[in-house]
């Protein structure tokens, strides 16, 4: 079930992040801060607010039962330990079994599980788990390759480095081939 946002609390945090780092919260910059934060907090973690039931609807009468293969994805998300953006692709592939959904819709809960704080392996797993869930296709793979700021402008400092994870269900698990198939057509430009 999707949470209520409170935006009056958000707000009242940021007061207080802001009174923290020893800012002055009246001065004219930060007086509309909090709000806009809070606005903005709706904004990416909308996955929150999202029903999982109105995702991944399924087309009627279609039968295909080749890879699918939505590559490139953009996405945003919130690293839940640091609460910084990792940004990154993502790359969804599965084989049907009956049902196909419109290819939107394999974006929409990219977004639904990235709208979130996060980690990237649950992101990922998440994702492949639900398609299984909502599709039962035969097989379906995701792989994410994301820059994670909290690595790049704290901490150890690796401007430029990547997380690449993936998350192997069904047939793409069972066969190496069809495995290899998804992680080529990936590659091609
Ligand atoms: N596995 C995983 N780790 C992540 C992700 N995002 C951030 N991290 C890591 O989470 C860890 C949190 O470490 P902590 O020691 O609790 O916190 P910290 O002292 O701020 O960590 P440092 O980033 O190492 O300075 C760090 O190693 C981060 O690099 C993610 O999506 N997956
Ligand atoms: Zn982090």
């Amino acid at each position: 079930m999707a949470n209520k946002m409170d935006s009056k609390k958000i707000e009242q945090g940021v007061r207080l992040i802001l009174e923290g780092i020893g800012e002055d919260i009246e001065r004219p910059g930060l007086k509309d801060t909090p709000r806009r934060v809070a606005k903005m907090f709706a904004e990416i973690f909308a996955g929150l607010q999202t029903l999982e039931e109105d995702l991944l609807k399924s087309i009627e009468g279609e039968n295909h039962d080749e890879m699918v293969l939505l590559k490139d994805i953009p996405f945003y998300s919130v690293c839940e330990h640091h609460l910084l953006p990792f940004i990154g692709k993502a790359h969804i592939a599965y084989i049907p079994s009956g049902k196909i959904v419109g290819l939107s819709e394999l974006a929409k809960a990219l977004e639904y599980l990235a709208k979130r704080p996060q980690v990237q392996e649950r992101l990922t797993a998440q994702l492949a788990d639900m398609i299984m869930d909502r599709l039962k296709p035969r097989g379906c793979m995701v792989v994410i390759d994301a820059e994670h700021l909290c690595m790049s402008m704290r901490g150890i400092k690796k401007p430029g480095s990547k997380t690449v994870t993936s998350a192997v269900r069904g047939i793409f698990r069972s066969k190496q081939s069809t495995r290899e198939e998804m992680l080529e057509l990936i590659k091609k430009q």
